[in-house]
């Protein structure tokens, strides 16, 4: 194949291991899918080794450095020792935060901090600062390209994973200026400025939606939407702040794939601690909800009651256990989600300390107890 014909999105290579999308509808698998949020990361050497020295956004804005990131942790793409890790999944190496960058806002990665918008949004004015239209194109190209490309050398092993922010999680960052641990600012917005909330809000879906649109135009073969933030809301701020917008943002990515001919892509939802709104979210126009580690796997299917795929929920420190525990943990987690309707993964991101290997212990726990349990039934 021809460099150029690397940057088009068509002609893709034949997908080999579809069970995470087989999953992600509710159909049949001969095992449990797996992958880990945040698995191309900072836990492996190799990523700190290609990162060192090199500025984060700088990073996400090179198609060539997200996919040769991306595939690191892709089957029979890297060196040993990852090759032990067979991912039935691969998420695109980039960051919510590059959607407030579309909007304008300046977002720098502090080694060691986090990130930080060295000028935050401050009152409603302020909204004024952002681009009342963004071209999304222009704006995000540089996914675009990048899922294009790792598409391609994918090689059509595992499906490519797209994601953006969720509007709340957004807006929090946007002005509580980085991370946080009450959230206070964002959320005196939401009593002291609703309608100016709201706005951000909509402004943040929309692109969002042309941001998502873009993701499976140039490849992407699934979608997950980080609503990291839930947690500090409230059953009554969830409904009014968050989850008409999570809704919005599947109905029309949906609408449009339709409109434009394109196949459906499964949309998982990820409302970390959102546990209050899971029988909402499993009626919100996603294929999948993601959990995190608070929920049990056997109550969030009673409470989701079959609508929906389930993804999750592994404590990630559970991966400072030994093989054998983490084995159990394991066993126990599968058994309790049943082998139906079910794709593992941790309950949140991995760490920058765990142990490469017991990501491959993880992994290989979920494909062997769940065909066990498939081969008994
Ligand atoms: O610590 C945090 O997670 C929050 C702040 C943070 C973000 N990007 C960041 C950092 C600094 C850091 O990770 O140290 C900066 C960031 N983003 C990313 C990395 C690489 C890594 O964590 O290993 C890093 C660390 C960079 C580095 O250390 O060099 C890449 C990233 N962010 C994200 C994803 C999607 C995914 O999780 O699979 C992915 C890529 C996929 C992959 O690596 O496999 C998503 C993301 N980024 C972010 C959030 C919000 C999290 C929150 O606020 O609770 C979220 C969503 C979430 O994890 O719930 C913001």
């Amino acid at each position: 194949m021809e460099k150029n014909d690397l940057i088009v999105p068509k002609d893709f290579p034949e997908l080999k291991n579809d069970t995470f999308l087989r999953a992600a509808r509710g159909e049949e698998v001969e095992h449990v899918p797996v992958w880990c949020m945040r698995q191309a990361g900072r836990y492996l050497p190799e990523f700190r080794e290609s990162r060192a020295g090199k500025d984060f956004f700088e990073t996400c804005r090179s198609p060539e450095a997200c996919c040769e990131l991306t595939l690191q942790v892709s089957i029979d793409l890297f060196p040993q020792p990852l090759r032990r890790f067979p991912f039935d999944a691969s998420i695109i190496f980039s960051d919510i935060l590059v959607v407030p960058q579309a909007l304008g806002m300046d977002v720098q990665m502090s080694p060691g901090k986090g990130p930080v918008f060295p000028e935050p949004l401050k009152e409603p004015d302020d909204l004024q600062r952002l681009r009342p239209k963004v071209d999304v194109d222009a704006e995000l190209g540089y996914v675009f390209k990048a899922i294009t490309l790792t598409r391609h050398k994918l090689e059509g092993k595992v499906p490519l994973i797209g994601f953006t922010g969720a509007p709340w999680t957004l807006m929090s960052y946007m002005i509580e200026g980085g991370g946080s641990t009450t959230h206070s600012k964002a959320k005196r917005w939401l009593y002291r400025h609703p309608e100016a909330s709201h706005k951000l809000l909509r402004q943040l879906t929309d692109v969002i939606v042309e941001y998502l649109l873009g993701q499976v135009k140039a490849g992407a073969q699934a979608l997950q939407v980080f609503e990291s933030h839930t947690g500090c809301l409230g059953p009554a701020e969830f409904k009014e702040f968050s989850l008409p917008y999570l809704r919005d943002i599947a109905r029309r990515v949906k609408d449009k794939l339709k409109d434009s001919g394109l196949d459906n892509v499964p949309m998982i939802v990820f409302a970390k601690d959102g546990h209050y709104g899971l029988e909402e979210l499993s009626q919100s126009h996603y294929e999948v909800v993601g959990l995190d580690w608070t929920v049990d796997p056997r109550s969030a299917r009673e409470r989701t009651g079959g609508r929906v795929s389930l993804q999750g929920n592994m404590d990630p420190c559970a991966l400072y256990a030994t093989k054998e525990r983490i084995s159990e943990i394991v066993k126990t987690m599968v058994e309790g989600f049943g082998t139906r309707g079910y794709i593992a993964n941790l309950g949140h991101g991995v760490y920058p300390d765990m142990d490469p290997e017991s990501v491959g212990a993880f992994v290989e726990a979920v494909h062997t107890h769940s065909r066990q349990l498939l081969n008994r039934n």
